[in-house]
Formats: structure tokens, C-alpha cells, sequence
């Protein structure tokens, strides 16, 4: 795919404050930006800024550790859990410049505890506490986009089920002399909604909106809300799931810490009832783990939505 040259627009990169939500304006606004961008950045989060330090801070301690410690909390190969780079798919595959710990945070009694870090001591308790804080904003964002589009507001938690896991991402980008290798590849997210903390001072990812690759400017107290497939599938293609990658940095080392949320194992998710209707039909087919099939339509190159896209009929294609 050939895009349009970079563009770099700090000043214009949406930023919502999420605790005026209950207002109408605010979700008018909100559900503007999620159909055309599908990425903001939230400010009005309640989060205290000293814990979003704390949360960097836990990931940083980590990432120094020498790598012998880091070891013990290797992938396997061929598990999504632990730490290490990307799956070998191919011999020809240019590999992402980026260190990832992988953890599944809830249901707690799912945790792989053996892949926890025992380093830095406070790293456990940090990143639950924060899974929680970001559980509660993803909620209530949850519900709001579900009243900006009308629906009752637990049209979409209703769909995760009453025991929706939660998991994060630590990103760690090194620095890397070679602009052709990303810190990670173009990829859409697995999520419902993911939550990002961004460095607090090196930019890099960027979002894709009508074919141009915008950059998300460091705030660093704003949480960066990017929807994940399964919203765009949810809302029949009302709100967007953005690609976005990171570039990388060629003197710079940058981190990023990334929390989601994905339905009950198994669950069926599927486009909300109220938004199929005779001017617009369901564009989605319903999909069990699509973390899965996200992740096998990445290694070939195709886009999951596309490929979960049913081809419109004669009545409405024209
Ligand atoms: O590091 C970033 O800014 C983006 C990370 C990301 O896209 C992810 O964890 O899915
Ligand atoms: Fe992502």
C-alpha cells in the first residue's frame, strides 16, 4: 500500500477530556473524532501524574535489568506471554527495533506469574493498580461512546461478558541507525480499546487518517486512546480502528506501556443490533479470539477487518 508522505501536525491531534463526558457537546465531539481518527489523546483521566511516573518508572527498572534477569521471563516461542522480540515467521522478515514483556493482567487467576517480573519488587502491584485505574477509564469510555451512538451504554461491555480480560504491553524501543526498520510495523490493535502511556519525552508513533501518517505529539500526562478491531466491528464501522506504527529513533531509546481489554475467552463479538439496519448493513461477520486471527492476517500482510468484511449486496453497493 502506498500512503501519502508523513505529515506532522501536533497542534491538530485530538485531545479529549474525559471527565466532561457527560456533557453533550464533549460526546458529540467524541464520536466525531472516533468515526474519522479512532485516536485521541484523553486528559481529565483522574489518574495522578505521579503514578503515571510510577508506572513508566516500574517499566524502565525493568527494561535495565541485565539480560540474564530479564531471561527468566522469556516467551516461549510460539506463546503470545514473556519477554522478547518479535515471532520468527520468515527469513526474509525484517524485524521490529523493540523489547516487549507481555503479561495477561485479568482475570488474575489466569496470570502467568512465572513471567512476572521479580524486579524492580514494586513491578506487580504497579501494574495491577494501573490495570484497574485503566479498567475503570476503559469502562467509562465504554459506555460513553455506546450513548454518543445512542445505544444503551453497556451495548459493548455487555459483549466482553461479565469476566473481560485485561492485558499490557511494555514497549521498549532502542535506539536504531536504520530508518527502513520500525519500532513496530503498521498493525492494527487486538483490543476493544487500548490505553497507551507514551515516553514522556520521545514521539514515534504515528496514526494513520485518510492515507496520511500523523504523529501522536507527547503529552505526558494524557493517555493516548487508540480503538482496537473489535470496536470497529462493534459499532459496524461507525467508529475506526486505526493502523498506527512506531518509527524508530536513531540516537533516542523510547517506552511506551500499553494496556487492553479483550472479551471472556470465547465469546462470540459481533456488530450491535441497533447499528444494522436497511441503510446500513452489517459490514462485519461475528469473530471468536480475534486476537488470533489479528495476529495470522498480520504475519500475511492482510488487514483482519477487510478480511472480516462481507461484500456488500447490490441494493446497498451502489
Ligand atoms: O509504542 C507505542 O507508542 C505504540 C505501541 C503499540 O502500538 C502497541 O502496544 O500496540
Ligand atoms: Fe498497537
Amino acid at each position: 500500500m502506498v500512503y501519502e508522505t508523513d505529515s506532522d501536525v501536533p497542534a491538530t491531534f485530538p485531545v479529549i477530556d474525559i471527565s466532561l463526558l457527560s456533557s453533550e457537546d464533549e460526546l458529540q465531539k467524541l464520536s466525531s473524532i472516533l468515526s474519522s481518527c479512532g485516536c485521541f489523546q484523553a486528559i481529565g483521566h483522574g489518574i495522578p501524574v505521579e503514578f503515571l511516573d510510577k508506572v513508566r518508572e516500574v517499566a524502565q527498572q525493568f527494561f535495565a535489568l541485565p539480560d540474564e534477569e530479564k531471561q527468566k521471563c522469556l516467551r516461549a516461542p510460539n506463546e503470545a506471554e514473556g519477554y522478547g522480540d518479535d515471532l520468527v515467521v520468515s527469513d526474509d522478515q525484517l524485524k521490529d527495533c523493540c523489547k516487549r514483556l507481555i503479561l495477561g493482567v485479568f482475570p488474575e487467576h489466569q496470570r502467568r506469574m512465572n513471567l512476572w517480573p521479580e524486579q524492580p519488587t514494586d513491578f506487580g502491584e504497579t501494574l495491577h493498580e494501573y490495570a484497574l485505574k485503566i479498567r475503570s477509564v476503559i469502562n467509562g469510555l465504554s459506555k460513553a461512546m455506546a450513548r454518543s451512538l445512542k445505544l444503551e451504554e453497556n451495548s459493548f461491555l455487555n459483549q466482553f461478558g461479565d469476566c473481560p480480560a485485561m492485558g499490557a504491553r511494555l514497549n521498549f524501543y532502542p535506539p536504531c541507525p536504520r530508518p527502513e526498520v520500525f519500532g513496530a510495523k503498521a498493525h492494527l490493535d487486538r483490543s476493544g480499546v487500548a490505553v497507551l502511556l507514551q515516553d514522556k519525552e520521545v514521539e514515534g508513533l504515528q496514526v494513520l487518517v485518510d492515507g496520511t501518517w500523523h504523529m501522536v505529539p507527547v503529552i505526558p500526562h494524557a493517555l493516548v486512546v487508540n480503538l482496537g478491531g473489535l470496536m470497529q466491528v462493534m459499532t459496524n464501522g461507525m467508529f475506526k480502528s486505526p493502523l498506527h506504527r512506531v518509527l524508530s529513533n536513531a540516537t533516542k531509546f523510547r517506552m511506551s506501556v500499553t494496556v487492553f481489554d479483550e472479551p471472556e475467552e470465547e465469546r462470540e463479538i459481533g456488530p450491535v443490533d441497533h447499528l444494522v439496519n436497511h441503510t446500513r448493513p452489517r459490514l462485519y461477520r461475528s469473530i471468536r479470539n480475534f486476537a488470533a486471527f489479528n495476529y495470522e492476517c498480520f504475519q500475511k500482510g492482510k488487514n483482519s477487518l477487510e478480511e472480516l468484511r462481507i461484500p456488500l449486496i447490490p441494493e446497498f453497493a451502489g
